[in-house]
């Protein structure tokens, strides 16, 4: 990382923004607040309509905010109708779903534009230039105009052009969505790498929940414009705050039970039905009595082969190449288990089952 490039670094900072479009009546944001720290890789997740997108759009300038403010670095870049700073002068890169390219200029010229307006000497920006566009597989194709591309091909493009001038805060909007799987993974690779070696700061926006795995150091789970939870993959995988997140999160069986007892540490003792369990995570302000939902995920639990002893039935059963989904009736209970254990067990036959794992928030059902 250079000195100047240090100097830029950007933390971004928003607060009490509220947004909505002129032809709406509703808030795509309402109350929103969030802290991005320099150098983080935030990974935001929400479904379709959720106001991802239009969060990003707000952070480059392309949309007005209606309440709030945006601080990035140490300069305001947005209140309601007072500051806007334009998108070009805030040191933002950014790739969005559609690739907004320039139409009029040659792919290596598209990727040149950022470094016109920076400080480059003419052989530093050709040097950079060369860098992204064998970065990005685009030697072939660097004389051609955006038209002449498939969407693939203008993708990578958009990202070479965000990346070039090393942005102190890069926002992505689902960037990698039209690359296949391999090319996909590769630019993952190289994006880390990228993010390792100049620390930007990074909003990145997808569908792709191995890809948000793979990428976030934190992960921002959003609907309907609220953050419903926030903190790293395996913090929102293990431990979501509500029935949203752990649905939206990988799959996940849901139950209802009461706490038998709360040991303290984490552990509590858990009844559902007539199982109790005596590993299971919980919210530490759970007392006994009280009443609890309870995340399962499917490879949480663990299933046996016992001629002793059985407590569930297989009423389903999936290869899916390395491990195999089933579908068991655990004593009244419908449950869904994923396991890489090769068990010689079919449809109709019973088995032991042992949940190794759970987690249980506080309900008022
Ligand atoms: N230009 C616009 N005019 C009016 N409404 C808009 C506009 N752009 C977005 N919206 C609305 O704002 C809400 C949030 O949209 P946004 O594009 O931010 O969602 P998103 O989470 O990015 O969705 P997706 O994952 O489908 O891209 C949606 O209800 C959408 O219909």
């Amino acid at each position: 990382m250079n000195a100047d490039f240090r100097e830029r670094q950007q933390a971004l900072t928003i607060r009490k923004l509220a947004v909505r479009y002129s032809n709406s009546s509703q808030w795509v944001l309402q109350d929103f607040d969030l802290a991005v720290r320099s150098g983080e890789f935030v990974v935001i997740i929400g479904p379709s309509g959720c106001g991802k997108s239009t969060l990003l759009r707000l952070i480059a300038g392309f949309t007005q905010l209606q309440q709030g403010e945006i601080v990035i670095g140490k300069r305001i870049a947005a209140t309601a109708g007072g500051v806007c700073i334009p998108p070009e002068e805030r040191d933002v890169g950014f790739v969005f779903q559609s690739y907004a390219l320039w139409p009029h200029m040659t792919v290596k010229a598209n990727i040149t534009f950022p470094l016109e307006q920076k400080r480059f000497t003419a052989l530093q920006r050709e040097q950079r230039v060369d860098e992204a566009i064998m970065k990005f597989g685009l030697q072939e194709h660097q004389h051609r105009y955006p038209a002449e591309l498939s969407g693939g091909q203008r993708q990578r493009v958009a990202l070479a052009r965000a990346l070039v001038g090393q942005p102190a805060l890069l926002l992505m909007d689902e960037p990698l969505s039209s690359l296949d799987v391999a090319l996909r993974k590769r630019i993952q690779d190289e994006l880390l790498i990228m993010h390792k070696e100049w620390q930007p700061t990074v909003l990145y926006v997808t569908h792709d929940q191995d890809e948000a795995v793979k990428l976030a150091d934190r992960l921002i789970v959003l609907n309907e414009g609220k953050i419903q939870q926030a903190g790293t993959p395996y913090d929102i995988f293990h431990s979501p705050n509500n029935s949203f997140v752990a649905n939206f999160f990988g799959e996940v069986n849901e139950l209802v039970g009461s706490v038998v007892e709360n040991q303290g540490n984490g552990l509590c003792c858990i009844r559902i039905g007539d199982h109790i369990f005596i590993l299971a995570r919980t919210q530490s302000s759970l007392t006994s009595g009280e009443r609890v939902r309870v995340f399962i995920r499917p490879s949480w639990v663990d299933i046996q082969e016992r001629e002793d002893m059985s407590n569930a039935r297989i009423t389903d059963s999936r290869f899916m190449g390395a491990y195999t989904d089933y579908s068991l009736e655990w004593q009244g209970i419908p449950l869904r288990v994923s396991t890489q254990n090769t068990i010689s067990k079919r449809v109709g036959d019973s088995i032991f089952l042992k949940v190794k794992d759970a987690w249980s928030i506080k309900t008022s059902e």
